[in-house]
């Protein structure tokens, strides 16, 4: 079987292509391809689907609209919704592989189309869908409690604003949250401000540790921010903040930047989207025991 490695600011991935289907992709395939010691190593799997042959209805229903499906695990081998980095990986695979032409085109995800633009090199841009705010979060972290705002992005994230910089936290273990507000679990970000709208990020994301970045999560990092508007962030816990209705947002991740555009409708992300190598695996190590 044939793979191609690539990253969006250093979040990596396993390119599968699997244009019609055939590929049973269980948990333990996926966790063993992931693993950065006795697999490839990625924070994650794209396997590359035509999308009538998703083999989920809800995603087959879309492919009217959306010629490829991309179908997205988490290290550990979880299913996600969203992940946007992804996105920009598996449209640049798409039009390397000359399976897509370079332009603009809906992609379909278990979140719904997502649209990017694209030329035949460089940065991908993705149409990310309006975050969707939903209240007041916590998590903790080394004994400290930190408040954070919840956004779905398609997936679920919780942004926690910090005023030290990101690099000083902790993030060898999982942050903990409330079960009981996140019952399929959480993306948990922490930013800073550095500047005008521009973030400091780091993530434990869901099903995958630490990453050097998350796409859906600086997204939801910058829809938090923009939330609070000028009074800070402490303005809208307070029920306060009306936010910007358009605003451009840097976002520093360990990998890397990326900008992320809201403009009260939508989002954007925008980025680089990297392939690093093509291989075949070995079918006595895929399949061996
Ligand atoms: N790294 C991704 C998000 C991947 C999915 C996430 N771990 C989840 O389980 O929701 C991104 O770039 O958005």
């Amino acid at each position: 079987m044939r793979f191609v490695k690539g990253h969006g600011t250093e979040n990596d991935f396993v390119i599968l292509p699997d244009p019609d289907g055939a590929l049973e992709l269980s948990p333990e395939t996926v966790a063993r391809l992931c693993d950065r010691r006795a697999g490839i190593g990625g924070d994650g799997v794209l396997r590359a689907v035509r999308t009538k042959a998703a083999g989920d209805p809800a995603v087959e229903a879309l492919a009217g609209e959306a010629e490829w499906f991309m179908d997205y695990r988490n290290a550990d081998g979880s299913v996600a919704e969203m992940c946007g980095n992804g996105v920009r990986v598996f449209a640049r695979y798409l039009v390397d592989a000359g399976l897509a032409a370079p332009g603009g085109w809906d992609l379909a995800t278990r979140a719904g189309l997502r649209r990017v633009t694209l030329g035949a090199s460089g940065d991908v841009s993705v149409d990310m869908g309006p975050p969707r705010h939903l209240g007041g979060g916590e998590a903790s972290l080394g004994g400290r409690t930190y408040r954070g705002r919840r956004v779905s992005m398609g997936n679920p994230h919780l942004a926690c604003a910090i005023d030290e910089p990101v690099a000083g936290l902790d993030l060898t273990r999982a942050p903990g949250f409330d079960p009981a507000a996140f019952p399929d679990g959480v993306n948990v970000e922490f930013y800073r401000r550095v500047g005008e709208r521009h973030l400091e990020m780091r993530v434990y994301e869901r099903g995958s540790g630490e990453t050097r970045s998350c796409g859906t999560g600086t997204v939801a990092v910058a829809a938090a921010a923009a939330l609070a508007g000028n009074g800070g962030d402490q303005a809208v816990e307070a029920g306060a903040g009306a936010g910007d209705a358009t605003s451009e947002w840097t976002v520093d991740v360990p990998g890397g930047r990326v900008v992320v555009t809201l403009d009260g409708r939508t989002s954007h992300l925008r980025g680089p989207a990297v392939l690093v190598a093509d291989g075949e695996f070995r079918n006595d190590w895929l399949y061996g025991a």
